[in-house]
């Protein structure tokens, strides 16, 4: 029976959904909000689930299951990502778009947060399949997204030519080019400059200031980042040509770890295009073994639930910057901070990724595009705002910085929602 609570216990807050769910109640709360704010925040307003059939290489059909998270769209259109995992489920899918709200929140979007994904492994489908599920995916819900309604833009294991292949669907079916559907397009289809790497850049930002207020120099100090994919490669090449030492990598394979410093520039070169390069040396770690490495900094950026009750006691790092979705659990969150170690949270630390995906929406409805120093001078502007917005309201109320994120975070759409009359 003790092992059965503690299991419970273990699942709880494991839960991102759940553990979602009363840190918004919290911040709601704590900003005195009544009740009904946090009825109408703690779910999507809309769910859906779609059937896609793809005919496999084999000739087969195959039946993938999607889905599409709309959280809340009191402030205007809804965005987020699109994932394609083995192990997207709709709890995560419903979480990861509360998540977008609060991301558009802190960085002051005209958006609210929406999130999509396929249970599928692209890793193992060609790129014929794929083809064939990123456009089934887009003629199942054409009805509901679309540039002023729902905005997709790539996340785990999806990129530009999957947002490519999705744009060129809906633009079919709407029988107009409508570049404005999807971000994270190639720069040929209407993408903006800097999109790629903004994710990154947002968090090199966010480092920035962190380590200016923890009297961290950038310049050789130490890095760890978890994830060499999107956000976790570009990451590490700017730590790297910014000075700092980059000691350990990792992947869904395992990690590397040099304590002189990792040559950043040759594994990417060698890494493939979902962000592996591990399989290729011997010597490798374990992704647990990785996180628990003395270092400075440390930035989990591949998968949720990474920093758990379990060893966020052993977490060695003065600043944990969050890149991806939901990689602390909260009884980490609370450790880590009754042990003085500065987290900044993931709805503020990978808000770059949606800041320069609203640029490039904006770019694509005026149809006059930005030179890339536009683009990174805007995002930075925005990014040091937002993290010292979010800095100052943890010191003055005296909580953590992920409480101090949802509370900044929520209040747009809540005031948004109370002006319609919703609540
Ligand atoms: N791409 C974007 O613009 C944004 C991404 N994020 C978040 O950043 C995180 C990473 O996303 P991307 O870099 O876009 O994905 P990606 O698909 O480009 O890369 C994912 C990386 O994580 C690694 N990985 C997968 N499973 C793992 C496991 N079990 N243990 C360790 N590593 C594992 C993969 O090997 C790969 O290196 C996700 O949480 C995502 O939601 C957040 C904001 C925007
Ligand atoms: O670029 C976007 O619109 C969304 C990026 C995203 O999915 C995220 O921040 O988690």
């Amino acid at each position: 029976m003790a092992a059965q609570n503690s299991a419970d216990s273990q699942k709880e807050q494991t839960n991102i959904l759940t553990s979602t769910q009363s840190v918004v109640k919290d911040a709601l709360e704590r900003l005195g909000y009544p009740d009904e704010a946090y009825e109408l925040m703690k779910e999507p307003v809309r769910m859906i689930t779609v059937r896609i059939p793809v005919r496999m290489d084999d000739g087969k059909i195959k039946v993938f299951t999607g889905y599409r998270a709309q959280h809340n769209d009191a402030v205007g259109p809804t965005k987020g990502g699109v994932r394609f995992h083995p192990n997207v489920s709709e709890m995560e899918v419903r979480a990861l778009s509360i998540w977008m709200t609060l991301k558009s929140g802190i960085v002051d979007l005209p958006y609210g947060g929406g999130k999509g994904g396929i249970v599928c492994d692209p890793r193992e489908m060609s790129f014929r399949e794929l083809e064939a599920l990123s456009r089934g995916y887009v003629r199942a819900l054409s009805q509901v997204v679309g540039p002023t309604k729902d905005i997709p833009a790539p996340d785990v294991f999806t990129n530009s030519q999957i947002m490519a292949w999705m744009m060129d669907e809906y633009s079919r079916i709407d029988e107009f080019n409508n570049p404005g559907f999807i971000t994270g397009k190639p720069i040929v289809l209407g993408g903006s400059h800097g999109r790629e790497s903004a994710t990154a850049k947002g968090v090199t930002i966010c480092i920035e200031e962190a380590c200016k207020k923890r009297g961290i120099k950038l310049q050789g100090a130490r890095v760890i980042v978890q994830g060499f994919g999107n956000a976790g490669s570009f990451l590490a090449k700017f730590m790297h040509d910014m000075g700092a030492k980059v000691i350990a990598i990792s992947d869904a394979e395992g990690a590397l770890h040099d304590p002189e410093g990792l040559d950043i520039d040759y594994l990417l070169d060698r890494r493939d295009s979902f962000g592996t390069v591990t399989n290729l040396f011997e010597d490798t770690l374990s992704n647990d073994e990785m996180l628990e490495l003395d270092t400075d900094i440390l930035v989990p950026a591949a998968i949720e639930n990474q920093i758990t009750e379990e060893n966020a006691h052993n977490i060695q790092a003065d600043i944990v910057v969050e890149a991806a979705n939901g990689p602390t659990t909260l009884k980490a969150t609370e450790i880590l901070t009754e042990r003085d170690i500065l987290i900044v949270p993931d709805v503020l630390a990978s808000s770059g990724g949606v800041t320069v995906s609203y640029f490039e929406w904006v770019q694509n409805n005026q149809g006059y595009y930005w030179k890339e120093e536009e683009v990174q001078e805007k995002l930075r502007q925005v990014l040091v705002k937002a993290f010292n917005n979010v800095y100052t309201t943890a010191q003055n109320r005296n909580i953590d910085m992920r409480l101090a994120a949802y509370m900044v975070g929520v209040r747009k759409m809540t005031e948004a929602a109370r002006f319609r009359g919703w609540i």
